[in-house]
This record gives structure tokens, C-alpha cells and sequence, in this order.
């Protein structure tokens, strides 16, 4: 059977040079891998509806603003994924693993891809253009 691509809104929180990392459960897809908090558009949801309710639900966050960084699809074997992503660096409230998850300020040097599931290295690289310097 052919699987409907699934839309996710991403949100990558910004505070000085740091963004906000959570770990995906173990058994979750993808899992115990890190990822930017978000999840999925339900439906008669915008982006940036479902962006700040993912937010509010994970990490205990009010997004004040959020601005498109990029969409990607990602084909993985067994669900395609198409990533609204966001940034984020005007919030209220301080973000933290809501659901229990470990969670981490980090560095764009921290971060390493092959933490990550495989789309987001595009999303890494993307952020290192836009946020060095
Ligand atoms: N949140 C998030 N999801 C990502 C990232 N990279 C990536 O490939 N994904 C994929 C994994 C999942 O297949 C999908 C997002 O699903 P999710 O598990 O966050 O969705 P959700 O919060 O609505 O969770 P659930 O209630 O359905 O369990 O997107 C990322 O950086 N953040
Ligand atoms: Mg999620």
C-alpha cells in the first residue's frame, strides 16, 4: 500500500547561539534518536497552528513568532515525512522535556547529525548556514 506523507511542523527554539534538543522515545519512529520538538499537522491545522501546540505540549513553550526556515520531504522505508520548519527565538516560558524526555541546550558545534534522523542533516546544514557568523 502506498502511505500518505505525513506532515510534521519542526520547530528549531533559538536562544543566543544555543537551540533546543529533545530525545525521541525508544519506541517511538525514529526513536532514541535527538530531534527538534514538533509533531504532526492534524487537520484544519496551519504550520504554525500546529507548531505551537506541538511546543506547548513538549516543551512547555508559548511561541510568540515563528519563522519558515524550510519544508523538506524525506522518504524513510516505512513512512515519508514532510518537515515544516520553523524558527523559533521569540517564546515565553522556559523550555524543558515536558513529556519526561531528556532535552539540552546546544551548540551548532554540538550538534551531530548522525544523532538525528537522517532528514535532518539537511536542517543542520541549513542552520549552520544561516546561524554562523
Ligand atoms: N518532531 C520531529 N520529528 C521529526 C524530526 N525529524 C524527523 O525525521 N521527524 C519525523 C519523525 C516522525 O516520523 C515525524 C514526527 O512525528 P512525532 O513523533 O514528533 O509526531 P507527534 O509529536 O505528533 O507524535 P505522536 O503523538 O503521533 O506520537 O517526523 C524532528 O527533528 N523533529
Ligand atoms: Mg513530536
Amino acid at each position: 500500500m502506498v502511505q500518505a506523507v505525513v506532515n510534521v511542523a519542526v520547530g528549531v527554539v533559538i536562544r543566543d547561539r544555543s537551540v533546543f534538543v529533545c530525545k525521541r522515545a525508544k519506541d517511538a519512529h525514529q526513536g532514541d534518536l535527538w530531534e527538534f520538538p514538533g509533531g504532526k499537522v492534524e487537520s484544519g491545522e496551519t504550520d504554525t497552528q500546529a507548531l505551537s501546540r506541538e511546543l506547548a505540549e513538549e516543551i512547555g513553550i508559548q511561541v510568540k513568532r515563528a519563522v519558515p526556515l524550510m519544508t523538506l520531504r524525506h522518504d524513510y522505508t516505512d513512512k515519508a515525512v514532510c518537515l515544516h520548519v520553523q524558527l523559533v527565538r521569540d517564546f515565553s516560558g522556559e523550555p524543558h522535556g515536558k513529556e519526561g524526555q531528556p532535552s539540552a541546550w546546544r551548540t551548532l558545534d554540538e550538534l551531530k547529525p548522525e544523532d538525528f534522523p537522517a532528514a535532518n542533516v539537511a536542517i543542520i546544514d541549513k542552520l549552520k548556514q544561516i546561524l554562523t557568523n
